[in-house]
């Protein structure tokens, strides 16, 4: 009978043991709400695509946000959307239109709320008639050069209103550097966190937010802009050009198909916070599955975070973020 040569289970036998074995474990500040906030004020919309996430009007915010903030929510990120007609043109001059449902909502939320912190993605998807993230060339491919410069525009025009947090996620190549140009030229970089979504992979996972956000894009796809799935160097070289433009975080997205990027990320980055992004594919999937009796989505959802923490993550951005703001309070009893 051979006797193994050193026994790993005395380590892991008890909770206290186990808790012990990471470097880092889950709190509420790392967790940032993803919300989509609709044109239409009145709007509490379920999206049927991400059970149990809406797209909120602005005159429904605070009544949805009492609780969560209750809860111990400390930021969300936030998706303008917009529904109505005529909205959408082919540079996405709405986007930053005071009156449009981001800066309603920043606004609103900065002054009800002072002690959450406010981030808005920065695309031009949402606001164009043809669906893509920069403004395009008469021949349909971007023109780097002019949605660098909206990009920026919109970007300091969140962070005028009052974003503490901006999160360019159109990946135009530049656009870091445009944008914290842009945020020192109006004397607002020393209060505004630029998010890089660095490594921001083209493919499948992100079909529901298209649905939520109305963004899906009317011809061709973005797989011109966004990283192929199989480009491992490429995002590291993105991570590196980011870093260099002045990006203050780091992100990765989607999450759990790309901990290998997280990981990366995480040491060449090994300065700076990493976010991930777990996706609508993701969370539709762990709902779906859960419901089908697969897992129980409690446990897996908290695996999936341990996982993200585990790869180098130090801020997660998840639909979630309500439900674990709600497990993480059970854990503690
Ligand atoms: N720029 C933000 C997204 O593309 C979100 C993706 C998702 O949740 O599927
Ligand atoms: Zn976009
Ligand atoms: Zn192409």
């Amino acid at each position: 009978m051979s006797s193994p040569k050193s026994i790993l289970h005395g380590g892991i036998h008890y909770p206290l043991t186990r808790a012990l074995q990471a470097e880092r474990s889950l709190t509420k500040d790392m967790l940032m709400y993803p919300m989509f906030i609709s044109d239409d004020p009145e709007a509490l919309d379920a999206i049927s695509s991400l059970p149990g996430q809406y797209r909120i009007g602005t005159n429904k915010l605070v009544e949805f946000m009492n609780p969560l903030i209750k809860k111990g929510l400390k930021s969300v990120i936030i998706f303008g959307v917009p529904l109505k007609e005529g909205v959408k043109d082919k540079t996405g001059s709405r986007a930053d239109d005071p009156e449009g449902p981001t800066i309603l909502a920043v606004r609103l939320l900065r002054k009800t709320f002072p002690d959450l912190f406010v981030a808005c993605d920065v695309c031009l998807c949402e606001y164009t008639s043809h669906g893509h993230c920069g403004i395009l060339r008469e021949d349909g491919t971007l023109n780097n050069d002019l949605s660098n410069k909206r990009l920026a525009e919109v970007a300091v025009n969140y962070a005028k209103a009052g974003a503490q947090c901006v999160a360019p996620s159109d990946m135009m190549d530049g656009r870091i550097r445009s944008i914290k140009q842009g945020l020192m030229d109006s004397g607002l970089a020393h209060k505004v966190m630029l998010i890089s979504y660095s490594a921001k992979f083209a493919g499948n996972w992100y079909g529901p937010f298209r649905d939520a956000a109305n963004s899906a894009p009317a011809f061709g796809d973005r797989r011109c802009y966004q990283l192929p799935p199989n480009a491992r160097g490429l995002a590291r070289r993105a991570i590196k050009r980011d870093m260099e433009e002045g990006a203050d975080c780091i992100m990765v997205k989607p999450g759990m198909p790309y901990l290998d990027i997280v990981r990366d990320a995480a040491e060449i980055a090994a300065d700076y916070p990493i976010s991930v992004y777990q996706v609508s594919g993701e969370y539709s999937m762990l709902y779906h599955a859960s419901k089908a009796g697969v897992f129980d989505l409690k446990s897996i959802v908290m695996e999936t975070m341990t996982d993200f923490i585990r790869a180098g993550a130090t801020l997660v951005l998840t639909y979630y973020t309500p439900d674990i703001l709600t497990w993480l309070d059970e854990e503690q009893q």
